[in-house]
């Protein structure tokens, strides 16, 4: 078993670093944030995860300690963010954790990037700071293996899912996949370049985000021609090489949006991934389009949008449909007030039984519903597929229920006296 220090402890390393304690490694995490390192400490676990505040807990009580310093160690895996920054990666924060790996960096340690990034940062940016500690590349081993967990189900996927392992030269290889298959059950996928490694991970998120893009538009053109697009493609989904993904309000979370914008970085070739982006951006002008259709007056009507979290059963509003349509039904509904500062037009109420975040002004469920003249579900919680339409209808004001994620039963809606338009 080796030593390993994991940096940064937040959603992909906190549930890493548990993982290589569980497997029997000998783990620390290291973070910048202090106050991070002090809760963990203490035995809090701050981040939102089905099981990991148990399993985090108990690799603290046993091979995993936090600490404010980097040890040496056999391994330094980096875990920290690669924010989007206008339209390129904001590399800082993988330069700065680099950085301080050459401080304690030996002849023969590994080092792995985990963090998502354009392809060529390994081998470009991470190798020549790491050389800083007087080593070259070849006398410490370095390696991409990007992370593909499901925010939800982050403990299993870690163990489960297939791992791509790109190494700078064939030790690395072999050294970065004697770690991960000390924990992972699916197949490791080596390859001696980590740039190939890194553009894979890109690829699968820009292949999710294309085929939402194409849901989006089936779901426009179903419309047209009035027709149901989700049962359209339960239908064209039962040919054996036919797999069409779903429509929805628009694509959110920190990745699938981000991603593929990466992959432009070098390359002036993307096009039909530039018109996926921009087709899933908009799909909260189409859902403006719809509530216009639907009500008398928007300007002067209450919406209640129900759900700002970016997926069901997550609290993470990043990048989230919900809060976009927000803001587009404001921005359109805006009329020039006495001083020419704009007053917004539009009652928008926003309601999340996940999210907490105080800056998004959520209202309690019937705060949100009272006297409303229409809903839209922009987000999949299991909260609103088990609502009762009669009690959302007496509440109701109007009778316009936007279904965005597809998740209410039509019938007993518009049993309910609701008019159910489902994307
Ligand atoms: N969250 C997800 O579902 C997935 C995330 N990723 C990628 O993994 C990377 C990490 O993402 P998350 O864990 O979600 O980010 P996060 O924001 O939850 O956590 C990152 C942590 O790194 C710390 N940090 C920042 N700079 C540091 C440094 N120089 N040294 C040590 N710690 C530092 C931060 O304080 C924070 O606690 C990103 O590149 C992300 O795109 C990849 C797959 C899934
Ligand atoms: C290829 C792939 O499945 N990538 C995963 C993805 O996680 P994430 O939670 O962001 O993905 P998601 O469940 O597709 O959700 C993204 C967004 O797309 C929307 N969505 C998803 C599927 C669909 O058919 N239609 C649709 O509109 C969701 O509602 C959400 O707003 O991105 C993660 C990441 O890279 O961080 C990655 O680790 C995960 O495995």
């Amino acid at each position: 078993m080796s030593s390993v220090c994991v940096h940064g402890l937040g959603y992909i390393g906190l549930p890493t670093a548990a993982m290589l304690a569980d497997s029997g490694h000998d783990v620390t995490g290291y973070d910048v944030d202090t106050e991070l390192v002090d809760r963990l400490d203490r035995g809090e676990v701050p981040v939102d995860e089905p099981g990991l505040d148990e399993f985090v807990t108990d690799a603290l009580a046993d091979r995993l300690s936090v600490s404010h310093d980097v040890p040496a160690s056999d391994y330094h895996l980096i875990c920290v963010p690669t924010p989007l920054d206008g339209d390129r990666a904001d590399l800082a924060y993988v330069e700065s954790a680099a950085g301080t790996v050459a401080e304690v960096l030996r002849a023969g340690d590994t080092v792995i990037l985990e963090s998502t990034v354009p392809p060529g940062t390994t081998v470009e940016t991470i190798a020549p700071i790491l050389e800083r500690s007087g080593h070259s590349v070849g006398e410490f081993s370095l390696a991409y293996s990007p992370e593909t967990v499901l925010p939800g189900n982050v403990i299993a996927e870690l163990r489960a899912n297939d791992r791509a392992v790109g190494g700078i030269d064939e030790r690395s290889v072999k050294r970065a996949a004697a770690l991960y298959g000390s924990f992972v059950e699916g197949g490791l996928r080596t390859t001696a370049n980590p740039t190939l490694a890194e553009f894979v991970k890109l690829i699968q998120n820009t292949y999710r985000d294309v085929n939402i893009a194409l849901a989006n538009e089936l779901a426009m053109i179903a419309a047209d021609y009035e027709l149901d697009a989700r049962e359209a493609i339960s239908l064209a989904n039962h040919h054996p090489r036919v797999d069409l993904h779903q429509p929805g309000p628009g694509v959110g979370g920190h990745c699938i949006p981000i991603d593929p914008l990466f992959l432009g970085q070098s390359s002036e070739n993307l096009d039909l991934i530039e018109r996926a982006r921009e087709i899933n951006d908009g799909m909260a002008e189409y859902v403006t389009d719809l509530l216009d259709d639907e009500l008398d007056s928007l300007a002067e009507s209450s919406v209640a949008i129900l759900g700002v979290a970016y997926k069901g059963n997550v609290a993470d509003a990043r990048e989230s449909p919900g809060l976009r349509l927000a803001e587009v039904l404001q921005a359109r509904t805006q009329v020039a007030g006495a001083g020419g500062a704009g007053t917004a037009g539009v009652d928008v109420r926003l309601h999340d039984p996940y999210v907490t975040d105080q800056r998004f002004a959520l209202a309690p469920f019937d705060e949100a519903l009272a006297g409303a003249n229409a809903i839209v579900v922009a987000t999949d919680h299991d909260e609103y597929a088990a609502l009762d339409p009669e009690d959302v209808a007496a509440q109701l004001a109007g009778n316009v229920v936007v279904d965005a994620k597809g998740l209410l039963d039509r019938d007993s809606w518009e049993a309910a006296g609701l008019r159910v338009v489902r994307l």
